[in-house]
């Protein structure tokens, strides 16, 4: 790493850019001993709250923070940028179709992309958090050409934890002795939430599989997947709003486990470029499980895929396909 990183935020003045801030300039995303410049973008309309919020920055007197930008203008964003943390997009609101949506994100998306093809560091990480992610991440990547696919990922790292934790809860264990689970797909309901090769500690050097310890298929074939696949909307029909503070947890984890690694023989779930694996066809944003070293990721090879698990993947699948044709219709790409 060098001596200082540019770290760019969209959509820094809304809900989880207000945690996720946080959490990187304590060091839980670098470290602690990453010198960090905050570039935090977002629309005209929100530089005043983004004002506020550097403030607070400021105030907390967190060492690791060296500078702090906050503009409108894409290209100056993104200029030199080592990490790009993509949270801003279009909301949904009352009345649109999931078609407006995938348009109107789609048109962002294409121009953030294009201006890290331009102006960052060709080493660039960039995690795509807005929803649709994976096919905003897709259309970011296909818009710059120049960075490798490989330095693009989505958000399905909080799937993955709210995964964990539903096990956790089942099991009556601690949720940090479940290790394995894999989120598959899209973020979105079809999602594919998977445990049969995750495994928990029972005790110091004892394993079990997650289906041993939860002894009922029904459930994890059922209530379980649907609990993970509609959690998202469930926090927003509870608080009104998106989760954030998990949100931002999740990106974190998935940020320093990219940076830094994962421990060995441990999976993290994460929506990167499918090249064919598990049958899933080159060109999408898929979430796989991978491995992680030395900055790179792994998709692990060689899992089982039974019945039941293949009619999952192809709903994710089709799913996936349908969004990646209409954003593109709509850009002309
Ligand atoms: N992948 C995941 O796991 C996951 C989890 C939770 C939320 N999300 C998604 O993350 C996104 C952000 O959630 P939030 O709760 O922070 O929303 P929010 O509405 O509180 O904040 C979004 C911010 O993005 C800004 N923004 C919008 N368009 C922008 C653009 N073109 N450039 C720069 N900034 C822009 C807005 O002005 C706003 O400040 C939403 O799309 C949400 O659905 C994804
Ligand atoms: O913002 C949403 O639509 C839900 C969010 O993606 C989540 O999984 O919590």
């Amino acid at each position: 790493m060098s001596d200082e990183i540019n770290v760019v935020i969209t959509g820094a003045a809304g809900q989880i850019a207000y945690s996720l801030i946080f959490n990187i300039i304590k060091g839980d995303m670098f470290g602690l001993d990453q010198k960090i410049r905050l570039v935090l973008l977002d629309l005209p309309a929100f530089m005043e709250n983004l004002k506020g919020v550097i403030m607070e920055i400021e105030d907390c007197a967190y060492p690791l923070v060296t500078g702090i930008i906050a503009t409108t203008d894409v290209n100056e964003a993104f200029t030199n940028a080592h990490y790009a943390i993509l949270v801003g997009a279009m909301p949904r609101k009352e009345g649109m179709e999931r078609s407006d949506l995938l348009k109107a994100n789609a048109a962002i998306f294409k121009v953030q992309g294009k201006a890290i093809n331009d102006h960052a560091n060709k080493n660039i990480k960039v995690l795509v958090v807005g929803n649709p992610a994976n096919t905003n991440c897709l259309i970011a990547m296909l818009s710059a050409g120049n960075i490798p696919k490989e330095n693009f990922s989505c958000l399905t790292r909080l799937d993955h934890n709210r995964a964990k934790s539903q096990i956790a809860l089942k099991a009556g264990v601690n949720v940090k002795d479940v290790h394995n689970v894999i989120i598959w797909g899209n973020h979105s309901t079809t999602q594919y939430p998977d445990v049969r090769c995750g495994y928990v500690n029972v005790s110091a050097g004892v394993k079990s599989t997650i289906p041993n310890i939860i002894k009922n298929e029904a459930w994890l074939q059922g209530e379980f997947i649907s609990t993970v696949q509609k959690r998202g909307g469930a926090v927003i029909a509870a608080r009104k709003f998106s989760s954030a503070a998990s949100a931002a947890k999740a990106i974190t984890d998935h940020m320093r486990d990219w940076v830094l690694g994962t421990p060995e023989g441990e999976y993290v779930s994460m929506g990167v470029h499918s090249d064919g694996s598990y049958g899933i066809p080159a060109g999408l944003i898929f979430s796989f499980p991978v491995t992680i070293k030395s900055g790179k990721y792994t998709i692990v090879q060689g899992l089982p895929i039974d019945t039941f698990s293949r009619e999952k993947l192809d709903i994710t699948l089709k799913e996936l396909q349908e969004e990646k044709d209409l954003a593109l219709s709509f850009l002309e790409m």
